[in-house]
């Protein structure tokens, strides 16, 4: 069984008079910042000039170009993208990396598949948050929090434990509880579950079905209701009480339902479609192909992703939820991001 921690097992005086720099304020990198610093951290931010910097001086931090935040600060959790991570941290990272310093990672990716390998004297570990950054955020302004895993990968001084778990009550996960891994089991779970579950299979089934039922003849909006906006509201039943609370929840039909055409669905053929995801993330040959698609600058990922937004679902959705201001939220990094 795992051990997991919780905020009253962690001391979070391990970061009392350390300047913590959070390099990029994307999804990840905001909500560290910002949650830490309503935590009581001295928290500063690395960026390049451009939309991020404006956003983080609006809420109030300091800001820095990398290099300079990087010299200036104890811990550096790097919430840049991944496939960016090798070169800002070669060429404006690795320079200030001065013996006891720290260098973190919310993901394992550039560790585990060596494309960063850190000097030795200084501490690595990774406080890996079970969620969305938004969600991390959000969460933590309304007093709950979002799991997170930590993992340490090099300890010279014998303080990188204490580091990663204040780090993490300070960011909000000790609300929910904080998991010991190590860089391997995160990257090659965390990679496992957004490709066969949470993104690309969750992503796969919205689709197939909504494209089954418009297919057949039945309205556009009804399917979009019927296999994307009633997902949230049925895996919210999930997250509260697991699947016993959902079935609970739902009709005894819809069980019936459930039992006899889910497997169906998730066939023995689906299952072994996993294990070759799996085992194609264990061997490095998608991390291999992610590395080398965006060498070329990314033309398959470009292409699929304007495909994926010509899909009939983003019309319809979009036309839906201007219904719904309630659960709208700004669209405008998601329309700017399509485009590229
Ligand atoms: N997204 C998530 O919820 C999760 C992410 N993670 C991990 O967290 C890490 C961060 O991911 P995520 O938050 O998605 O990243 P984002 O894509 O949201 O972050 C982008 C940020 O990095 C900045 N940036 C990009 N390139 C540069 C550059 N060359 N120099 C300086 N700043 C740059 C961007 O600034 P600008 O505006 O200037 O482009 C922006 O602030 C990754 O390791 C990821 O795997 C882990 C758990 C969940
Ligand atoms: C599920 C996708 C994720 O792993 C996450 C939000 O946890 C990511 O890399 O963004
Ligand atoms: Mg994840
Ligand atoms: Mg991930």
């Amino acid at each position: 069984m795992a051990t997991v921690y919780y905020n009253t097992d962690i001391n979070e005086s391990a970061l009392e008079g350390k300047t913590v720099a959070v390099i990029g304020y994307g999804s990840q990198g905001h909500a560290h910042a910002l949650n830490m610093k309503e935590s009581g951290v001295d928290v500063i931010i690395g960026l390049r000039r451009g939309r991020s910097w404006e956003k983080a001086e609006e809420d109030g931090f300091h800001v820095y170009e990398v290099s300079e935040a990087a010299e200036k600060a104890d811990i550096m959790m790097l919430a840049l993208p991944d496939e960016a991570q090798p070169s800002i941290y070669e060429n404006q990272i690795k320079p200030a990396l001065t013996s006891g310093k720290s260098l973190v990672f919310a993901h394992g990716f550039n560790i585990h598949f060596s494309q960063i390998q850190p000097p030795e004297d200084i501490n690595v570990f990774m406080v890996a948050p079970k969620g969305p950054g938004h969600i991390v955020r959000r969460t933590y302004e309304s007093g709950a929090g979002v799991p997170a895993l930590y993992a340490i990968y090099q300890d010279p001084h014998g303080e990188a434990k204490e580091l990663a778990l204040a780090y993490a009550k300070q960011i909000g996960a000790g609300r929910a509880g904080i998991i010991e891994t190590t860089f391997q089991e995160e990257t090659e779970t965390d990679l496992f579950g957004e490709q066969a579950v949470l993104c690309g299979g969750t992503s796969a089934l919205v689709k197939a079905g909504f494209e089954t039922l418009v297919e057949a003849g039945y309205q556009p909006e009804v399917a979009y209701f019927e296999c994307l906006h009633e997902l949230k509201l049925i895996v919210d039943l999930m997250y509260e009480g697991g699947l016993e609370y959902m079935r609970y929840s739902i009709s005894d039909t819809a069980q019936w339902g459930d039992f006899v055409a889910g497997p169906r669905i998730v066939t023995d053929e689906t299952k072994a479609a996993m294990k070759e995801i799996l085992t194609d993330i264990q061997t490095g040959k998608f991390a291999h192909g992610w590395i080398v698609e965006n060498q070329a600058n990314r033309p398959q990922f470009n292409a699929i992703n304007k495909r994926e937004h010509e899909h009939q679902l983003t019309e319809v959705g979009q036309k839906l939820r201007e219904m719904m201001p309630f659960v709208k939220h700004d669209q405008k990094g998601v329309i700017s991001r399509a485009g590229n």
